[in-house]
């Protein structure tokens, strides 16, 4: 993609605002640790790996504002910050993972001046963005091995190279597939209530002149049952130990469909969105987001102000609907406590 989602320039956090795209493209620049966490949660970057690399980045520019205390009052802030970055957004586990790997920096370079931790805590962000798009490239092969040379492909949200350093994880896939020169058409859903499907995913589909048609939410289940789709593949906020995937609202609805009328659904997630700390999807806390995400489109009323709204974010597909996990290290096949636990053991 021509556009950059995440870049570092002279002490500068630089995000393409993605609130505003495909219509408008308008950068948000910023050298201030709490406006990388409303970057965050407010969705002007958005996508599991993608606020993973920000978060770490936001690390940075917090040691940076407090650059000149007292040392012993830098590691109390900074403690406080890496906490309230954690808790931009709650889903994704890529965010908390690159906190904690900001963490470590802190930890192994205590004993040096604060401008030396906060050097390495750069280097360390770049490193993590760079790596993501060797990831996503490692997926996109991966998953390039599953996809039909005239295969049509539904995904869902956007986990393309604007939720990701670059490339992406699901249109990673998708995108590898096109560039190997096979003939793969792609259907993708709005993605109800924030849209990423029309505007990000279509954005991105279009710039890379893959063969794209766009669809309403409601549309798949119809395109499935009279077998327009032959497989689907999606991205991942959060995996358990057991497989269980939270992924954007709708996708378990789409992995029923799928298992009912026996077409695979993929997940194409980096090794950083698993969470070996849990065991299943139960204990995902799922995001729920304001009411007038629903209330209300680009501004305007379309839904009475008393109505009582339920907007949760994200769903967890079940791992017995997934048929594979597609990782940088390798494609994992149920049963994933097995194949997660030997990629943990890797
Ligand atoms: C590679 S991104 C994977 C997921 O983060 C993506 O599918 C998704 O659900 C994003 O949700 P969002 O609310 O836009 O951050």
């Amino acid at each position: 993609m021509k556009i950059k989602t995440v870049d570092f320039i002279n002490e500068e956090m630089i995000l393409i605002d993605q609130r505003k795209l495909p219509v408008e493209k308008v950068f948000f620049k910023t050298k201030n640790y709490k406006e990388g966490i409303f970057a965050i949660s407010d969705m002007i970057v958005r996508g599991a790996p993608a606020i993973g690399i920000v978060g770490a980045y936001t690390v940075y520019l917090a040691a940076k504002e407090f650059e000149n205390i007292d040392k012993n009052d830098f590691f109390y802030k900074m403690n406080l910050a890496c906490k309230e970055i954690s808790k931009a957004r709650p889903t994704a586990v890529n965010l908390m993972w690159a906190v904690k790997e900001q963490k470590k920096i802190i930890k192994k370079y205590e004993n040096q001046d604060i401008s030396f931790i906060c050097k390495k805590l750069l280097e360390n962000a770049n490193e993590i963005k760079k790596e993501d798009i060797k990831i996503n490239k490692n997926i996109g092969n991966y998953g390039n091995e599953l996809i039909d040379k005239n295969a049509t492909i539904l995904t869902h949200c956007n986990a393309g190279a604007l939720a990701t350093a670059g490339y992406g994880t699901a249109i990673g896939v998708i995108r590898s597939a096109h560039l190997s020169g096979k003939n793969i058409k792609v259907f993708a859903d709005e993605t109800r209530p924030r849209l990423q499907g029309a505007r990000l995913t279509a954005f991105e589909l279009v710039e890379e002149g893959i063969p794209a048609t766009l669809i309403s939410d409601s549309v798949a289940a119809t395109l499935i049952r009279d077998k327009k789709i032959d497989l689907i593949v999606v991205g991942a906020d959060r995996i358990a130990s057991n497989g269980d995937t939270a992924n954007k609202i709708g996708t378990y609805m789409l992995s029923e469909i799928a298992k009912k009328f026996e077409i695979p659904m993929y997940i194409a997630a980096p090794i950083s969105t698993i969470d070996f700390d849990i065991k299943n999807g139960k204990e995902i806390i799922i995001e729920e987001r304001d009411k007038s995400e629903i209330t209300h489109i680009k501004g305007v009323q379309i839904a009475p102000k008393e109505i009582d709204v339920y907007n949760p974010a994200f769903d967890v597909t079940p791992a017995e609907n997934i048929t594979a996990i597609i990782t940088e290290k390798g494609i994992l096949y149920p049963p994933f406590e097995e194949s997660i636990s030997k990629l943990m053991k890797k």
